[in-house]
């Protein structure tokens, strides 16, 4: 398959810390690739890298073929970050109209797209009040949509769906997998084991290793386990 994505050997500390260390990933075109791991594995700080906020110490990060950090790249990449960038004061449909905007669509493509991502995330209704009136659940919905405004061939979501009820997490999970059969090539981290299951790929992070990576599927079976949460304590063994 098409890589899109390439992190080679990418290390990072900030001090004396080493927050990754030796990570290697390939990521196929409209592959669906978790990022498994508890707080403070180096999740957020992996995909920054593959984003392009911030430079790794060793290693690089190849996005559609480029290396990151890439300003021409971010044309290609909607990323939503772990807390909601959004302006507290402006009205939801403000935001979605500003960053529509950076994103450099013209005013009709950004009243189209606002329309349809809205109706997407099932925001219709409050997204004219202002964001400080949101819920969490909510602010988190409106990132996602701004991430989705401008069509990218890649999404790099980190944690999308904290503070979401399972019934509107659901759709957002049915609304990643019509992106993905559309060629959209996405990843995402998580904590949740069941979400993990969901995607095509896994790469299973602890302590800024990359303990073990495959297919859910082929994760479990290698090792017998009859779930993730079994595999990643499995193969993150103890005092990894
Ligand atoms: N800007 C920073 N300066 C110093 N240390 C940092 C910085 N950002 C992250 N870290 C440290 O790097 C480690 C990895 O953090 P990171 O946020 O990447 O983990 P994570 O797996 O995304 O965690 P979570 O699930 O809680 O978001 C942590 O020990 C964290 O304290």
């Amino acid at each position: 398959m098409e890589a899109v994505i390439k992190v080679n050997d990418i290390s990072h500390s900030f001090g004396k810390e080493t927050v990754l260390k030796d990570i290697q990933l390939s990521v196929g075109k409209g592959e669906v690739f978790g990022l498994l791991g508890p707080s403070g594995s180096g999740k957020t700080t992996l995909v920054k890298i593959i984003v392009g906020i911030l430079k790794p110490i060793s290693g690089n990060a190849v996005v559609l073929e480029k290396t990151m950090p890439s300003l021409k790249q971010m044309k290609h990449i909607g990323f939503m970050a772990q807390s909601d960038a959004l302006y507290s004061e402006l009205s939801g449909r403000e935001n979605l109209d500003f960053f529509a905007s950076v994103y450099g669509l013209s005013k009709a493509e950004r009243q189209q797209r606002i329309r349809e991502v809205l109706e997407v995330l099932g925001l219709s209704d409050d997204i004219d009040k202002p964001v400080d009136k949101f819920s969490g659940g909510m602010k988190r919905r409106v990132s996602l949509a701004a991430a989705l405004l401008h069509k990218p061939e890649i999404l790099i979501l980190d944690e999308p769906t904290v503070g979401i009820d399972p019934v509107l997490r659901k759709s957002i999970w049915e609304e990643l997998n019509a992106l993905k059969d559309e060629g959209t090539t996405i990843i995402l981290t998580t904590h949740v084991m069941d979400e993990a299951e969901k995607c095509d790929q896994l790469a299973l992070l602890r302590n800024g290793h990359v303990i073990a990576q495959g297919t859910p599927h082929s994760l479990k079976k290698d090792i017998n386990a009859a779930t993730i949460e079994e595999a990643f304590l499995h193969y993150g063994g103890v005092g990894q």
